[in-house]
């Protein structure tokens, strides 16, 4: 079966949850459910996403879910923005050591689907740290060493990283950046990746961007990108969508359910796209 075929199936499969029985279509689907039933019972506010295109994101289609309520042991900080009303406080997340507590959104979306674009205009404003894991594992492969070249061959061949070298890459970052407010771009990639990361630092993200993005505009995008990057050709973007579907949706997926996402749609000027990002950041 064609891959884009298998995109289209798993779309409808979706829009009628009830014929889904098993598979990952079907586990999207519970997903779903258990994210709406725990928003309802938590009385949060819940929107619906009018398109329903089929799109890489076709996991969430027709769901948002909300960012997270305040909880108890929350901090004073909050991100402000332009000197716009102060949000409210986030949710403490407890460090492992005692040091002042991280806070992290991820920014997560198929490649090319604008991750880098939005999460530099958001460093602009809000002076988070932007972190992303695709770059710092880029600079990571010149150092020479035989893991650098072993970290050239994956990303050339569209592969996931071990986990254990994106996240000291990521640890050594927040913890050279002296600052606790950040941006993870393009990471965790799948579930490994996320437990690994929530288990070795005590991180959980306040809030995940997904940005939802068919796949013919995501392809556009990045064989116009012109970075000069071994994988942005037609071969590798095959499997990184596909990484992506398998691998990465399930991250999404998971954090749903605890009512963290805000989906995103992608296909749309970076400008209109940018104007729903910084009302979600604003209000963390
Ligand atoms: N909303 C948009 N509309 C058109 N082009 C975009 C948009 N967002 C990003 N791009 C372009 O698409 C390419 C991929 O964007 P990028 O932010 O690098 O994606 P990602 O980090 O998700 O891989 C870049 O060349 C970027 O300039
Ligand atoms: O946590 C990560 C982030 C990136 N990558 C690798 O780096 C590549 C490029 O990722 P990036 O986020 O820079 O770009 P995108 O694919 O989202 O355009 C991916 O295909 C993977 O091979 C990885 O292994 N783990």
């Amino acid at each position: 079966m064609t891959f884009r075929r298998r995109l289209v199936q798993a779309a409808v499969a979706l829009a009628k949850p009830a014929a889904a029985s098993r598979g990952s279509v079907a586990t999207t689907a519970a997903a779903i459910q258990h994210a709406t039933n725990s928003a309802a019972c938590t009385g949060l506010p819940r929107a619906q996403f009018p398109w329903a295109k089929v799109s890489l994101g076709f996991a969430a289609a027709g769901l948002m879910t909300v960012a997270e309520p305040p909880s108890a042991g929350c901090t004073s900080t909050a991100v402000k923005a332009d000197g716009q009303a102060a949000a409210p406080p986030l949710p403490a997340v407890k460090p492992q050591d005692g040091s002042v507590s991280h806070k992290v959104v991820f920014v997560l979306g198929g490649p090319g689907s604008g991750k880098g674009t939005q999460s530099a205009r958001l460093v602009e404003e809000f002076g988070l740290v932007h972190l992303s894991a695709g770059d710092l594992l880029r600079a990571h492969m010149k150092s020479g060493s035989p893991e650098g070249q072993m970290v050239a061959d994956m990303i050339k061949d569209g592969k996931i990283v071990p986990s254990h070298v994106t996240i000291s890459l990521l640890q050594q970052a927040m913890d050279n950046s002296g600052k606790h407010k950040f941006l993870i771009d393009g990471f965790p990639r799948n579930e490994e990746n996320r437990s690994s990361f929530e288990s070795q630092t005590g991180i959980q993200p306040e809030l995940v961007l997904f940005f939802d993005c068919p796949e013919e505009v995501m392809e556009r995008r990045l064989l116009g990108r012109n970075e000069g990057r071994t994988d942005d050709n037609m071969e590798t973007i095959r499997k990184r969508f596909k990484v992506f579907i398998e691998s990465s949706l399930p991250v999404i997926q998971h954090y749903e359910a605890l009512g963290k996402v805000a989906r995103i749609n992608a296909d749309r000027s970076a400008d209109d796209i940018y104007k729903e990002v910084r009302r979600l950041v604003v209000e963390l």
